[in-house]
């Protein structure tokens, strides 16, 4: 059989194809043989402009089967994935969830106890696996995505005042669509924060929450499980217990990786910080999980494999590496500082060749994404023989020439990330979890802002409806405020517990945040093989929320040298190319301009299990009443 290349995309397509097998163009009708399909192309081909294109992805579906249809199909298969495995959650959200679920716990676990939950966290999920560039215009136009001065030029401005706040459906739990009329009260700058709100608790460790990416069997759960346990925090029975059952499968090697996934608790304490681990999983199904848990995160350690041809593959010379992928999306939502492990040295033997080899390879790729080299911290490690990791390496394979940090002193030098405390308070909900029985809700995130106390009145977006904090755990413990930076479990009371749902907020009754289904976006388009159209469906990604969602309007190009918008419309969005485009969402979510709120204004836009653009929210466009 024999090819035609697409004239958009430029794959070579099979003779038999009437339309682009990759990104639905339909095939020149002149150059089509004469076939009974060749008049279904001819008449399809009427149409004209790029929603004829949009039009064509519909109509190669088997059975009347329609994109959306499949994309949708893709979303609920993955939520099926979510709702047991959530990668920001670990362990002590999952243990809540647990209780809450089990009815061997259901009778008798009140969240709002001063006992902590006995967990049994599952391994957080993660995976994705775009072909990203590195060339130097994809990284002028996503450092100008990361900055909010550039953002400031678009023609992006909150509604402000005016804001109609309306309850919506958000995946993956369903809520009845309805308006509240919600108005927003009052501006953010007339917030006055209460006095306990900014008094400080003494002696308290501020916290750090620390994704760990990496390509997929690099190791992070691995250096997760035996970080956890260098630092007691793993009990000798748990640890015990893993050895044999890995022992007994013949997975020895397994033994910390599972002890990260049942540990008790998943975070530790150093000198300067509490930390919080958000332990991600590498393989490419799970980076909806991992987009979830990164937003939280404000540092990361990306795991690297430096064996050779792992180290290759996570770069992705086969399309499918993590490392590569990991790295832009941690410094699309915003983390700036980096350390990677380089791991599994003892397979190389320690070779200081192949550790700055991986170096100038790698970290072309971390400035392109706009990484500063004063943010990357490098730690030759082997997780494995315990080389490194919260003391100085002792082979003197590694001690010959490497002077540098070991890897807990490294997370002890990452800068304080600065916290919002004195704001109107923020907690974008990862996971919602109920128990009907008892009548009790809780809501799990990062507070982004502000603070909260129990008693405390907040909003629980995007339903509208005011509950009570009842209780606050952090870290596995009671406490009675949890300010900004803080990753909490909060019990909440007078509210339905199908109204606490992952991509919800919690705020101040006085300053709700935004809801909307239609969005100005500025992106940047990722190495994509099938061009961006109008009427192209997307699966759209904002804090914890996502949904499917149509770009319903290409606005304009923007220069990268000069962060100029083109004149005219572009008819299609390709590979590396910066644009301002609108989307209409299929359920309205919770958002913010991103000069107004960096959290709630980032997004990622992901087709066909892959990451396609990753952009900010530049305008919250009024949904239609
Ligand atoms: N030789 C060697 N093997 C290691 C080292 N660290 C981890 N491994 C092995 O690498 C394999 C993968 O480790 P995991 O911790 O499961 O990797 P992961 O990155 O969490 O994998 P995913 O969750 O599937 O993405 C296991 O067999 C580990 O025992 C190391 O320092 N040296």
């Amino acid at each position: 059989m024999g090819l035609w290349q697409c004239p958009i995309c430029t794959y070579d397509n099979d003779d038999g194809l009437l339309s682009c097998d990759v990104c639905g163009v339909f095939r020149d009708s002149s150059s089509v043989a004469a076939n009974n399909d060749e008049r279904k192309v001819c008449d399809l081909g009427k149409d004209s402009g790029a929603s004829m294109l949009a039009k064509s992805l519909f109509a190669r579906k088997p059975h009347g089967e329609t994109e959306k249809d499949v994309v949708l199909d893709k979303l609920l298969s993955k939520r099926v994935n979510d709702s047991y495995e959530k990668g920001n959650a670990k362990g002590r959200f999952d243990a809540l969830r647990e209780m809450f679920m089990t009815p061997k716990h259901s009778s008798s676990i009140n969240i709002g106890d001063s006992a902590p939950p006995r967990a049994s966290g599952k391994k957080g999920i993660l995976k994705f696996a775009p072909k990203i560039d590195k060339t130097e215009k994809s990284a002028a136009s996503l450092s100008a995505i990361g900055d909010p001065d550039q953002c400031e030029n678009s023609s992006a401005r909150d509604n402000g005042d005016a804001s109609e706040i309306l309850s919506s459906n958000l995946h993956p739990l369903k809520l009845d669509k309805k308006s509240k009329g919600t108005r927003k009260m009052t501006s953010a700058a007339e917030y006055k924060p209460e006095k306990w709100v900014l008094s400080e608790e003494e002696g308290c460790l501020s916290q750090l929450n620390l994704a760990i990416v990496g390509h997929v069997d690099s190791g992070k759960s691995t250096l997760s499980g035996r970080l956890l346990h260098l630092l007691g925090m793993i009990s000798k029975k748990v640890m015990h217990k893993n050895e044999k059952e890995a022992k007994e499968k013949g997975k020895g090697s397994f033994t910390y990786a599972w002890a990260m996934d049942e540990s008790t608790v998943a975070y530790f304490k150093t000198e300067k910080y509490r930390v919080v681990l958000l332990d991600s999983p590498g393989h490419k199904d799970f980076v909806p999980n991992m987009i979830s848990g990164v937003t939280q995160a404000d540092a990361a350690i990306l795991v690297v494999d430096a064996s050779i041809g792992s180290f290759e593959a996570g770069l992705g010379g086969n399309g499918f590496g993590q490392t590569r992928e990991h790295a832009q999306l941690i410094r699309s939502f915003g983390v700036e500082q980096i350390i990677i492990a380089v791991n599994k040295m003892d397979v190389v033997e320690y070779s200081r060749g192949r550790f700055d080899d991986i170096k100038v390879q790698l970290g072309s790729f971390l400035r392109s994404y706009g990484f500063k080299e004063s943010n990357v911290t490098w730690v030759p490690l082997s997780v494995m023989e315990n080389q490194n990791l919260i003391s100085p390496a002792s082979d003197v394979r590694l001690t010959c020439w490497y002077e540098g940090c070991y890897l807990l002193d490294a997370i002890d030098s990452l800068q304080s990330p600065p916290r919002e405390v004195s704001k109107p308070l923020l907690l974008p909900i990862c996971d919602g979890i109920s128990s009907h029985s008892l009548g009790q809700v809780a809501a799990c995130g990062k507070l982004e802002r502000g603070a909260l106390r129990s008693g405390s009145k907040v909003l629980v977006m995007p339903s509208g409806d005011l509950a009570t904090i009842r209780a606050i755990e952090r870290d596995s413990s009671p406490c009675s405020v949890a300010r900004a930076g803080d990753n909490v479990a909060v019990s909440l009371q007078g509210i339905d517990g199908g109204h606490v749902i992952p991509g919800g907020v919690l705020c101040l009754p006085d300053f709700p945040v935004t809801v909307a289904s239609t969005l100005e976006l500025k992106i940047l388009v990722l190495a994509i093989t099938a061009p961006i159209l109008i009427g192209s469906q997307v699966e759209f990604h904002i804090h914890h929320a996502r949904t499917a969602a149509k770009v319903v309007k290409i606005l304009s190009l923007i220069d990268p040298k000069s962060g100029k918008s083109s004149k005219r419309p572009p008819r299609l969005l390709t590979a590396k190319q910066s644009a301002i485009i609108e989307v209409s969402l299929d359920e309205a979510v919770c958002v913010e301009a991103f000069s107004e709120c960096r959290v709630l204004g980032r997004v990622i836009l992901r087709a066909a299990g892959n990451t396609i653009a990753v952009g900010i929210v530049t305008r919250v466009i009024e949904p239609e009443t």
